[in-house]
């Protein structure tokens, strides 16, 4: 594999960033690590009844289970992160809920990151309990990151961003998703004609103003903004750029955006992109080899779309 020798160049982490005393390295340092060693892809694991069917397994915690380990176990070492989504999980009851509790400890022993795909946003009070769960010291549902939404508010989720920073977690925000309906409420316009999009955007900036400061190459406070969203963050004044935090990218493969949109959507934010890929991914599967094999290419692409633009 050739890597390393294709990434943009990045100072050694160690000499960018000054672990804050007392505190677990940051998801925004690991990350870039990770990005750097492996290339910028995720691979979600997204085990719907279509591609347990498609593997051969049955829509049951079974199938669940040997699904889910297959993929942990053949893109670990070939991808900067896995993504595994919880609904596909949760469908399947607390039996489905422990097997993700599985994938995030497996993830772990394996080496790679992971992501877990969440996407919660409540109350204060409620988000407090999300934060416990999912990014508490100690949890088993606590990945290295996780999707939060804001749209309740970018303040409600100060709970869960202050329980990541403590234990050294990344919270992935939703800015501009991949789907089509998501413009309704994103690319509307508040106080000052400033997009929604953008104001998250420029809160995700603030909360990674320490880190930025510190010589971080990441903060842990990441937007999510689908590839397929064309130039609506240039259109909206969306500051990918200023955000100084991880873009995670979904909507490579099945939903039609391809490695060459990421310079596109991006700009010259693209060196903080992490392009999520499931379906097109997981596809390749049940073989380990041929699972590898497509996160390898994926990976890749992307990072070759990437680097192209520079
Ligand atoms: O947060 C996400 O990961 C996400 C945000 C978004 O805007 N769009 C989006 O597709 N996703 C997730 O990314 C995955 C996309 O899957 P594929 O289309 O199969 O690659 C799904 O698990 C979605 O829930």
């Amino acid at each position: 594999m050739s890597h390393q020798s294709d990434q943009p160049v990045r100072q050694p982490v160690r000499e960018q960033g000054q672990q804050r005393a007392g505190r677990p390295e940051s998801f925004g340092v690991r990350l870039a690590a990770a990005m750097d060693a492996h290339g910028p892809l995720c691979v979600g694991i997204d085990p719907s009844a279509a591609l347990l069917g498609a593997w051969g397994l049955s829509d049951d915690v079974s199938g669940l289970e040997r699904f889910s380990r297959t993929v942990v176990e053949a893109v670990a070492g070939s991808c900067a992160a896995v993504k595994p989504q919880a609904a596909f999980f949760e469908r399947h009851g607390s039996r489905g809920v422990a097997v993700l509790e599985q994938v995030v400890a497996d993830a772990r022993a394996a080496g790679v990151l992971c992501v877990v795909d969440a996407k919660r946003g409540d109350i204060g009070s409620t988000m407090a309990a999300y934060a416990d769960a999912f990014a508490g010291e100690g949890s088993p549902l606590a990945g290295d990151a996780v999707t939060a939404s804001p749209f309740l508010g970018f303040g409600s989720l100060d709970p869960l961003l202050a329980v990541a920073e403590r234990t050294g977690r990344g919270v992935f925000v939703l800015a501009l998703t991949s789907n089509p309906e998501g413009a309704s409420v994103q690319h509307a316009r508040g106080d000052g004609g400033v997009a929604v999009a953008a104001a998250v955007a420029r809160a995700a900036a603030q909360r990674n103003a320490a880190a930025q400061a510190a010589g971080d190459p990441l903060g842990s406070v990441g937007l999510v903004v689908g590839a397929t969203t064309g130039d609506a963050a240039s259109r909206l004044a969306v500051d990918l750029a200023a955000v100084h935090g991880p873009l995670l990218a979904p909507g490579i493969g099945a939903q039609g955006a391809g490695p060459a949109d990421l310079a596109r959507v991006f700009g010259s934010a693209r060196r903080a992109v992490l392009a999520s890929s499931s379906r097109e991914v997981l596809g390749a599967g049940p073989s380990v080899r041929a699972l590898q094999e497509a996160a390898v290419r994926s990976a890749d692409a992307c990072r070759a779309a990437l680097r192209d633009a520079e």
